[in-house]
């Protein structure tokens, strides 16, 4: 459904609803939004252009919302694509429109745009504000939430936050589901954002200073209630903490004796009455495995042995595991090998690359399918790690 934010501040974003995957490597089954929003005041002000993909639609939605009116000013939160393909058209279009944003937003965008804006520039600082006639725009830069040049907008008549990429969510708003707002927002934040916790920690702390109603994000819902809820959230996952108990049991099977292995292993776990999210890592999406990783205070990493080394698609996830940030987590390991395993001495080598990773003891060795010393050394582990 498409956002009703007030009377003067319209949504003009647009559903992408057949996009393969979102920035060519996360799989969207329920699309994405791209969120651009108009103030109408005294001055008129956009809020932030759309991909290129969603180009037409989104000039019609303008078109809507202007009602015959002009654009004075175009705020660019983000020159990420997916949400600045359009400052060169919109700039031509209107060629008496200003673009805010700020230093570095000024820097890079010469290497996005070959159209000369320099005398239409309004470069802001921290803190500072814009007034547009009821409405009083107030800037503050989130660098490193996603990329260096970010800020953030707060409308202060209306107590709304242009959030950019924070509180952002995978999935088209018109079949948008806000109950169940965090599966998605959790995917989206820890696969996009989720190595920057500490920009986004610093944006936190200024946005506890601001009395916020409204937080109007570039991607997903628009959010009105319970903001406490959602900034609760972002406060755990950008500060790495687990948001929940439990034990990821994620495996990677060739010919499916680690599989079973793995799969008694979570039956075992749940028999303790801990929470278990039992993941094929060959199946899954890997922007879901990170997903989960995130979530969960433990996680147990089963692993063929494969070539002298891990099971590719375990040593891919492990990868961008690592690639996000990964860290503050208790594993536990179980290779599987026929000859010379080596699975769990190679996925420790890389998640010793990480900061406070506690490897529990014992590590399982399965030599080709599971026995009895196998079950024996499967319930230390499981003592180990629900102690
Ligand atoms: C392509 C390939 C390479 C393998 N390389 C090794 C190896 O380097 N060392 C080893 O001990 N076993 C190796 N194995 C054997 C498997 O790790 C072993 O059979 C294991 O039990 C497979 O577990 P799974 O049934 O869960 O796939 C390899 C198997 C395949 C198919």
């Amino acid at each position: 459904m498409k956002p009703e934010i007030s009377n003067d501040i319209l949504y003009i974003g647009v559903d992408d609803t057949d996009i393969d995957l979102f920035e060519s490597q996360y799989p969207v089954p329920d699309g994405v939004s791209y969120n651009s929003y108009v103030i109408l005041d005294e001055k008129v002000v956009v809020m932030d252009t759309v991909d290129a993909r969603a180009t037409d639609a989104w000039l019609a939605n303008l078109k809507a919302a202007l009602n015959g009116r002009t654009i004075d000013y175009l705020v660019i939160s983000h020159l990420e694509p997916d949400h600045a393909a359009n400052i060169g058209r919109l700039a031509e279009m209107y060629p008496d429109m200003k673009l805010i944003g700020n230093q570095k937003t000024f820097t890079m965008l010469p290497q996005f745009f070959h159209i000369d804006t320099t005398d239409r520039q309004v470069v802001v600082t921290e803190g500072e504000t814009l007034s547009i006639g009821k409405h009083t725009l107030q800037f503050f830069m989130a660098p490193m939430v996603h990329w260096p040049e970010v800020m953030v907008t707060y409308e202060q008549s209306e107590k709304i936050l242009f959030s950019a990429d924070g509180f952002g969510k995978f999935g088209a708003l018109a079949n948008d589901d806000i109950t169940d707002w965090a599966c998605e927002a959790r995917r989206y934040y820890f696969n996009i954002v989720g190595k920057y916790g500490t920009s986004v920690q610093a944006l936190l702390k200024k946005a506890a200073t601001l009395d916020i109603a409204t937080i109007c994000p570039l991607h997903g819902p628009v959010l009105k209630e319970n903001l406490g809820y959602y900034i609760n959230l972002y406060d755990t996952w950008s500060s790495y903490r687990a948001e929940k108990s439990g034990i990821v049991v994620a495996y990677a099977s060739i010919h499916g004796n680690t599989a079973a292995a793995a799969k008694k292993l979570a039956e075992m776990i749940e028999q303790t009455g801990t929470k278990v999210e039992l993941c094929d890592v060959t199946r899954t999406m890997v922007s879901e495995l990170i997903e989960s990783a995130f979530e969960y205070d433990r996680m147990i990493l089963a692993a063929a042995t494969y070539d002298g080394g891990i099971f590719s698609p375990m040593e891919d996830f492990l990868h961008h595991l690592q690639a996000k940030g990964f860290k503050n987590r208790t594993i536990g390991l179980m290779e599987n090998g026929s000859w010379a395993p080596v699975a769990a001495k190679k996925m420790r080598e890389i998640l010793d690359t990480m900061q406070n990773i506690t490897v529990a003891e014992p590590v399982i060795t399965i030599k080709s399918t599971m026995n009895d010393a196998v079950i024996a050394q499967m319930e230390a582990l499981i003592s180990e790690m629900t102690r």
